[in-house]
């Protein structure tokens, strides 16, 4: 594929090897895609148009609802209701499942998305993001339950982001590597512009909140302490930190120069009762299968991410991903 194809050219040439597509797929993540350039749109034109700041609402999770939460999950919902291709959706600002009104046809796949992931960054200017993943209806042909979403991260059938930084950007993958494009605000299209990432299997740089080292784990306590002691320390070499407190511009930077991601379990949400700060669905799941793709790994510590049997819609999980052998290491040390 030579650049300047646009994501639709991609998809549709990427299907034409699917035996018995039947465009149903093709047309979804189209509809996605057109999603994400208005959440875009929105985006950049923030306070000018009046979408900045908080809703006085909170998510399931206790979360303070910010208008970009709300305003994005209302982009995602009106832009694939209709097209008769989604059973059902579920959404990380939607307590429930999102069934498809009546008046509309409904179809085989079921969508997941966190409509705006960076919440606590959209006052400040710094890069956003909405995370997708999109699954098969395994069931009948009755109406949708919460049960249909509770499958695997292995059963993604697609999952990408779109990041909303200096340039807005779209990744995706459909099992068969992972492409990245660009959005040419004056066409209004996604041109392909990164064939085929891929993630180096060694790093020297991690991301983690540091603010929380005093409730983690010993395995996240020694492999942290073993990178700031760089050249002095065992690894023998100094590591660089960053923390965007952006999930999806986090899993960019990894996608593009390589990095291990940590948001694991410690004893404050243990305390809470929490199983981790990132929800499996929404966020876990969509950029697991995505970093697998490019040659990473994604654990919760202990076990592959992609292999959990979801229990609810808006579980959490530990989350530890990107270049692969750090990503073992971290495995290891969850073993010793
Ligand atoms: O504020 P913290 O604790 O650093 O957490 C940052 C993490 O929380 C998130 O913002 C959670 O996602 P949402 O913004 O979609 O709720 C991640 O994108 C990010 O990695
Ligand atoms: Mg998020
Ligand atoms: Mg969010």
């Amino acid at each position: 594929m030579h650049n300047g194809t646009t994501i639709t050219q991609f998809i549709i040439e990427e299907q034409r090897h699917v035996a018995g597509a039947t465009g149903d797929f093709t047309s979804l993540l189209n509809d996605i895609v057109t999603a994400c350039k208005v959440i875009s749109n929105m985006v950049n034109h923030g306070a000018l148009v009046g979408v900045l700041g908080s809703a006085e609402s909170e998510n399931v999770q206790g979360e303070t609802q910010k208008k970009l939460d709300i305003l994005t999950n209302e982009v995602f919902i009106k832009s694939n209701e209709w097209a008769g291709h989604l059973a059902a959706m579920a959404s990380e600002e939607m307590d429930t499942i999102y069934d498809i009104p009546a008046k509309y046809p409904r179809g085989k796949y079921l969508l997941t998305f966190d409509p705006l992931d960076g919440s606590s960054n959209i006052d400040v200017n710094v890069s956003v993001g909405t995370i997708f993943s999109i699954l098969r209806i395994q069931g009948g042909d009755g109406a949708p339950t919460e049960r249909d979403f509770l499958q695997a991260g292995t059963q993604q059938v697609a999952a990408g982001y779109a990041l909303y930084g200096p340039s807005t950007m779209m990744v995706l993958t459909t099992g068969n590597g992972v492409n990245g494009f660009t959005l040419d605000q004056n066409i209004g299209e996604f041109i392909l512009t990164h064939p085929n990432m891929t993630i180096p299997a060694d790093t020297r740089e991690f991301a983690i909140n540091a603010s929380n080292s005093r409730f983690w784990e010993p395995p996240v306590q020694r492999y942290v302490q073993e990178c700031l002691d760089g050249k002095e320390g065992p690894r023998g070499e100094d590591f660089n930190m960053r923390w965007i407190a952006s999930m999806v511009a986090e899993v960019h930077r990894i996608l593009t120069r390589g990095g291990v991601f940590m948001y694991p379990i410690d004893s404050k949400m243990k305390s809470k009762g929490q199983g981790g700060k990132l929800r499996l669905l929404y966020e876990a799941n969509p950029m697991s299968f995505i970093v697998e793709q490019a040659g990473g790994g994604s654990i919760t510590g202990t076990e592959r991410i992609m292999d959990l049997q979801p229990e609810s819609l808006h579980q959490r999980v530990p989350v530890i991903l990107g270049s692969k052998n750090e990503v073992e290491r971290i495995l290891g040390y969850h073993s010793d």
